[in-house]
């Protein structure tokens, strides 16, 4: 018997969804015997502050990275929008899927609707930690009052229904993933034009160690390259940036007809977090690595000027 693949993931719900659909497909695929393995991270550990204030990238990835350098598990899954663009020495991406619809999901108590344009009262109180989700927020409705969320899906949920915010902006992806009921709550899918997700939301990226050809070759199976290549796109626009969680940016590439399709919005914020200016860039192309560098022409250049 070979011994099972040990694969690295975080305790969360949605890790545990997300670790166990690779394993399922691994196991389809490749007749692959898997084994879990929870790995706690940064992230997992502190839980209030805003990732922007925490500093860094990898607040969800870095003890992942080291299990995998340690040997200590095969491979990782991560959420890719989670994982900083820049692959640590020794590890690469083995597959790049299972993309679920990238959209954001506006939660909001019934009481707090109204007819804003994100269909709230006026001077709602919204809850995220993110940035990008903040900027795009304000540019659409000036006088939402954003409030710092923070914790896993669960738990977010559960703080709006304790009363602290009118409504909550979360990716669809892991709303529909952990199948939360979610009866007593107006749930709305954002429109794309309205709130566009971070880089490779809704995607699941595979990583390996470099050196260990046998486990690349297997998780192979479950590469989308098509998928591979729309991600890039998104993820070389927050390269561009200089990369990381903390810039306001959001980003989402679909290949048309053999080119690939990219948009993007880029926030300034103030340091309370209120909106400077949000500009918006898309462009078609026939390669990612041209759309990306279009859509970065015009963030760059209205972000200097
Ligand atoms: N930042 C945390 C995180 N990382 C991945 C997901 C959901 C799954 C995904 O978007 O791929 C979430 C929760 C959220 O943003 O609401």
């Amino acid at each position: 018997m070979p011994k099972p693949l040990r694969i690295g993931t975080r305790g969360s719900d949605l890790a545990l969804w997300q670790a166990r659909k690779v394993a399922e497909l691994l196991s389809q695929r490749a007749g692959a015997d898997c084994q879990l393995v929870i790995i706690h991270t940064s992230g997992d550990r502190d839980r209030s502050r805003a990732l922007h204030e925490v500093g860094g990238s990898g607040f969800f990835t870095k003890e992942l990275q080291q299990a995998l350098l340690q040997r200590e598990v095969d491979l990782v899954v991560h959420s890719l929008k989670d994982l900083p663009t820049q692959e640590p020495e020794g590890l690469t991406l083995g597959a790049v899927c299972v993309r679920e619809d990238p959209a954001e999901l506006l939660l909001a108590r019934p009481a707090a609707l109204g007819d804003g344009p994100l269909g709230l009262k006026p001077n709602a109180v919204v809850g995220t930690s993110s940035l990008r989700r903040t900027a795009q927020l304000l540019a659409l409705q000036a006088d939402l009052q954003v409030k710092a969320l923070r914790g896993n899906v669960p738990t977010r949920v559960r703080k709006l229904r304790e009363g602290e915010y009118d409504a909550i902006v979360l990716a669809y992806a892991g709303v529909h993933r952990l199948g939360l009921d979610l009866s007593d709550l107006v749930a709305r899918k954002l429109p794309l034009e309205v709130l566009l997700p971070a880089p490779a939301q809704g995607a699941l990226g595979v990583e390996v160690r470099a050196d260990d050809t046998a486990t690349r070759n297997l998780v192979a199976c479950l590469h989308e390259p098509l998928l591979a290549q729309e991600v890039e796109a998104e993820r070389q626009v927050l390269v561009g940036l200089g990369g990381g969680c903390h810039i306001p940016l959001g980003a989402y590439c679909q290949a048309q007809n053999g080119s690939f399709f990219l948009r993007a919005a880029l926030g300034t914020l103030r340091p309370d977090l209120s909106l400077v200016s949000l500009v918006r860039s898309e462009a078609r192309a026939a390669t990612p690595q041209e759309a990306a560098a279009q859509v970065l022409q015009v963030l760059l250049g209205k972000a200097l000027s």
